[in-house]
């Protein structure tokens, strides 16, 4: 049988990986897809790398549209990323009745709905492991391997440029700005790095998560979303001193005493001792707690080339054997069929429960701790555990006279909206000299 003619669109960290994978592992992907898979056709903007990468025997265009007119593609591969031009690559491809494999979590999470309801009508598949922590088969692993379970929540790092700035500053005491210029350097990062170093491609990725484990319609709109950028040393270096590292965690938990579900990605202190905490590097990691099975985790490479391209290209082999198969008995994009999607809400951060971090800064006066813990009483707040050290130094305290010093409190967990009144009266007084720093911390378990 003639191989699955595949265009690639866009050979650049992820394309490159792909079309190497297939081309080394040809014989053995053959095997198990039952079906020769061969890029045909690939097209960039910058022709001449393309072609010194593919050699002779592939067509290689600038005009990504020449590849979806080709009759004789079936699958089409858009690894440019963002929402412009592949947005509209993707749904001309799917009006051509071709296949897609993507691996751009920015499109999906914000116009998913778009694409798989194009998608379904024209019976093809828009296939996307390499979207969420990349080489790591979380969307298999969701919409196959657990489908007899309840999901309860989800936790993961899944962004490795975020986690790659975290631990080489903690471990070697590099900078921020050049710890980010290394992961650029090495293909982690996304195109606008701000996507990483804010959140919000960690909140893409849980969005994504978040519609498959619960049955929901994307909805990257309705994400928390918090970065590493306005995290501070001082606040490194006590979660460590209290047992905690500083993660930044993409969480989606079902809340049936709120009928919602919380969607959030912000920096979380974990337990040095859960395994999640101790994952370095551009390494992802994502905790699945789930009814029947327990909790389960996944780890490995969710950035660089070959891992993505890992991903890329078990969706072609999963693509290619499921070709000829009848459309409606193709796994749904979302796991659920698209008429049985639940309408129930995500939750917003004010009814979140997390326990909390908080660092503030004092004056070193007799009193100053019982009004504290006084009005994290009275919002019903219940301490765990409490330090004081010689004031570090944080973003936003006017220099000023007399002794100061860092309270940091470890919460036990409760409702977001109490704590943002308590953080309220806290920082009106006028013994609290600085903005108060406040980081959510998970026990996970
Ligand atoms: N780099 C990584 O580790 C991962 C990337 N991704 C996603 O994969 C996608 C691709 O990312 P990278 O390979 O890192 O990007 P890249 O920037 O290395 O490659 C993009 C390629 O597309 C080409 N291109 C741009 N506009 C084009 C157009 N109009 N027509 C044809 N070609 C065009 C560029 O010349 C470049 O070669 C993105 O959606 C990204 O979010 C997903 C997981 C991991
Ligand atoms: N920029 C992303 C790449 C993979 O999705 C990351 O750093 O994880
Ligand atoms: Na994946």
């Amino acid at each position: 049988m003639k191989p699955i003619q595949v265009g690639l669109l866009g050979i650049g960290t992820v394309g490159s990986g792909t079309f190497k994978v297939l081309r080394r592992n040809q014989e053995e992907i053959q095997r198990r897809a039952g079906r020769g898979i061969e890029i045909a056709m690939v097209a960039d903007l910058d022709v001449a790398r393309a072609r010194a990468l593919v050699g002779d025997g592939v067509r290689v265009v600038a005009d990504a549209r020449e590849v979806i007119a080709n009759p004789e593609i079936d699958i089409v591969v858009e690894l440019i990323g963002g929402y412009g031009i592949a947005r509209a690559l993707v749904m001309e491809a799917i009006a051509a009745g071709k296949h897609v494999v993507t691996a751009n979590k920015a499109l999906l999470a914000v116009h998913g709905t778009e694409i798989f309801a194009a998608a379904r009508e024209q019976g093809v598949m828009v296939a996307f492991e390499a979207a969420v922590a990349g080489g790591i088969p979380i969307i298999k692993a969701l919409r196959e391997g657990l489908t007899a379970n309840r999901i309860e929540w989800i936790a993961g790092i899944i962004n490795g440029t975020t986690n790659f700035i975290l631990s080489e500053m903690r471990d070697k005491g590099l900078d921020f700005a050049s710890v980010l210029k290394e992961a650029q350097r090495l293909g982690y990062a996304e195109a606008d790095p701000t996507f990483d170093i804010e959140g919000v491609d960690a909140a893409h990725k849980v969005t994504l998560m978040s519609a498959i484990a619960f049955g929901i319609p994307v909805q990257f709109d309705k994400a928390h979303v918090e970065g590493i950028t306005a995290l501070q040393a001082a606040d490194i270096t006590y979660a460590e001193q209290l047992g905690y590292r500083i993660k930044l965690l993409g969480i989606t938990r079902r809340r049936d005493d709120k009928g919602g579900i919380e969607l959030r990605v912000h920096p979380t202190l974990v337990p040095a001792t859960r395994l999640i905490a101790n994952v370095e590097g551009a390494m992802n990691a994502v905790v699945v707690q789930a009814d029947a099975v327990g909790a389960t985790l996944y780890y490995g490479k969710g950035a660089g080339s070959e891992p993505t391209a890992s991903a890329v290209v078990a969706d072609l082999v999963d693509i290619t054997r499921l070709h000829s198969a009848d459309p409606h008995h193709r796994v749904p994009h979302l796991a659920f069929q698209p008429d049985a999607l639940a309408a129930t809400p995500i939750l917003p951060m004010a009814e979140v429960v997390t326990a909390f971090y908080l660092r503030l800064q004092v004056a070193d006066q007799a009193g100053v701790l019982a009004r504290i813990t006084g009005i994290l009483a009275g919002q019903g707040i219940s301490i765990d555990a409490l330090l004081q050290r010689p004031a570090a130094p944080t973003t936003g305290a006017p220099a000023g006279e007399g002794p100061r010093t860092d309270v940091i409190i470890l919460t036990h967990a409760t409702v977001e909206g109490e704590m943002n009144r308590a953080i309220a009266e806290m920082q009106a007084l006028p013994t609290v000299l600085a903005p108060i720093v406040r980081l959510r911390k998970e026990s996970l378990s």
